[in-house]
């Protein structure tokens, strides 16, 4: 996958991006990261990105043509058609179904404002969706773009490990991740369930998928709702329920 960011830190975003699984992913040639400044795409002295804001207030907005710029930039430097995200807590909530979905493109540029915001006519214009990754404000959209790129990049065929698959992360059907333990099997903070060194298959996966249930009914009830339980997880989660009661 392609992702073209447009921010004034471009460098930032790609640095984010460059540990890790993220990191072997764009190895791997699964992941291919472009960074494009609006500030070497703006004309005049003092190459100005930002200006006062019509109307008064606070703060700067961000100038139509050096985005523009920018954008054509990235669109001309591959033939495959892409669509533009802007990040912005206006934007629609960023989830897992919205990451797999995306993961699934060829392409994405995403767009990354400062200051106090950007010319509303070039959202208009050039931006075809606008994501947020919650309900704060940041002090720029290069955080938000480097989640999504996380978020996108470990759902590439290949970027996790065959030990690490993506599709057992809980989120993938709508729950809260069960609780892990690893080495030393005995310490001062406690114990490791038993049925996790039973070698007992079956039973482990039932004791997640229960825990899994349990925290997210405790946790997050409003995922609860979202999410498509069988017959057996509601059982289980009736057992859950039944087992707090006593
Ligand atoms: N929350 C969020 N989810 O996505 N993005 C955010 C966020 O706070 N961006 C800050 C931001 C976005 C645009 C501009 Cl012009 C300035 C600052």
């Amino acid at each position: 996958m392609r992702i073209d960011v447009i921010s004034l830190f471009p460098e930032f975003v790609a640095q984010c991006a460059a540990f890790g699984v993220t990191g072997r992913a764009g190895e791997r040639g699964l992941l291919q990261l472009h960074g494009w400044n609006p500030r070497d795409f703006a004309q005049g002295n003092y190459r100005r990105v930002d200006e006062r804001p019509f109307g008064g207030g606070p703060g700067m907005v961000m100038m139509i043509d050096p985005l523009r710029a920018a954008l054509q930039a990235a669109r001309e430097a591959d033939p495959r058609p892409t669509r533009v995200i802007y990040l912005s807590p206006q934007g629609v909530p960023f989830t897992q179904a919205r990451a797999r979905e995306l993961a699934t493109r060829e392409r994405m540029v995403l767009l990354c404002g400062r200051y106090e915001g950007i010319d509303e006519r070039l959202i208009e214009a050039e931006v075809d969706e606008e994501l947020s990754i919650g309900d704060y404000v940041l002090s720029g959209g290069e955080l938000a773009a480097a989640v999504v790129i996380d978020a996108v990049a470990r759902l590439q065929e290949g970027a996790l490990g065959d030990d690490q698959s993506a599709v057992q992360d809980s989120f993938e059907d709508g729950l809260l991740d069960c609780p892990h333990y690893t080495r030393p099997v005995e310490h001062e903070l406690g114990q490791v369930p038993p049925v996790l060194m039973s070698g007992n298959h079956a039973q482990i996966a039932r004791w997640r998928r229960l825990e899994s249930l349990g925290r997210t009914w405790r946790r997050r009830p409003d995922l609860l709702d979202e999410a498509a339980l069988s017959k057996t997880d509601r059982a289980l989660l009736d057992a859950y329920r039944a087992r707090l009661a006593e």
